[in-house]
């Protein structure tokens, strides 16, 4: 596929988020929940941050996705972030898993594999060693900051330089991981979006993104809205990923430093248009 189809394809999903306004339900962390909602509203779509189990199958039976966060992983908010997703599962609703802190000592690791095993139809979005934590027990995160480089971790996903591999008989980490995810992302520099067998890397984004909290869990409640109204989790992780790169970028160029970055994001995916994605996308389409 062409970048130019890439860009077409984005546009088409993200005028079809504008046109019907998803209802996204997002479990997140509390260090990010009210930039979250807010960059959900400016992208188009209409975020519920409700963590109530009382709450969970009524929100559930009502929303058109769900983005589950592990930030903040108290005991009620774990509770909750299962039942939820077992319920989205029953109904194959779109979902996306933030394992957040994912390879940052056992207890974090231990959630976000129990609740890969839930609701087969997701984007797992993370850092390259949150995914590298999930896919092949790398376990390397600081904290909730990435150990290592996308580079490093598309080596560990695909199971390139290791000794004992055999491309035929012995599923590389990514693959392993996609039997439970439509697709992966992984965050970074540039970020990666892997699907079965093919592979789009995306060069967007700013260094700035990395100086404030939350970027990445924003990307992960865009997935959400956006998988709402796309057809399959690696699209939708693919325009996701385009869209939050761009505005990124835009909003960027337009600050000295990270403390006015966020609210120029927010107006950056606020007014996106066309022309910006078909101007600024930088992706190249590879097979795994
Ligand atoms: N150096 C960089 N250059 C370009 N874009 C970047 C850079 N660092 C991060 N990004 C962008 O920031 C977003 C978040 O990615 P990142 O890997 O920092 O997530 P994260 O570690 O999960 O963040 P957080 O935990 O703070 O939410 C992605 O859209 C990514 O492309
Ligand atoms: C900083 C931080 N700590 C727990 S969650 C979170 C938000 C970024 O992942
Ligand atoms: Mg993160």
């Amino acid at each position: 596929m062409h970048v130019h189809e890439l860009a077409e394809n984005t546009y088409r999903l993200f005028a079809a988020l504008r046109d019907t306004r998803p209802l996204v339900h997002v479990v997140t962390n509390f260090v990010v929940m009210n930039q979250t909602a807010n960059v959900l509203l400016a992208l188009g779509a209409s975020p519920m941050m409700s963590w109530a189990e009382d709450d969970a199958a009524y929100m559930s039976g009502v929303s058109d996705a769900l983005c589950i966060n592990t930030g903040t992983p108290v005991a009620d908010r774990i509770s909750v972030m299962k039942s939820l997703m077992s319920l989205a599962g029953d109904v194959e609703k779109p979902v996306v898993l933030d394992p957040v802190g994912a390879g940052a000592g056992p207890f974090r690791t231990d959630i976000a594999r129990e609740l890969c095993t839930l609701a087969p139809a997701k984007i797992i979005r993370g850092n390259p060693s949150e995914i590298c934590a999930l896919a092949a027990d790398h376990l390397s995160t600081k904290g909730v900051d990435s150990g290592i480089s996308p580079e490093q971790a598309r080596a560990i996903l695909t199971g390139h330089g290791r000794p004992d591999r055999n491309a035929d008989d012995l599923p590389s980490g990514a693959t392993a991981l996609l039997e439970s995810a439509s697709a992966l992302v992984v965050s970074g520099n540039t970020d990666m979006v892997l699907g079965q067998g093919k592979m789009v890397k995306i060069a967007n984004g700013s260094q700035l993104m990395g100086a404030v909290t939350g970027t990445g869990c924003m990307l992960s409640a865009i997935c959400a809205a956006f998988y709402a109204v796309a057809e399959n989790g690696f699209d939708a992780a693919i325009a996701s990923v385009a869209v939050t790169g761009i505005a990124g970028e835009l909003a960027a160029s337009r600050v000295t430093g990270p403390g006015f970055f966020l609210p120029h994001f927010i107006d950056s995916l606020y007014a996106l248009r066309e022309a910006d994605i078909h101007q600024y996308l930088r992706a190249e389409v590879h097979s795994l």
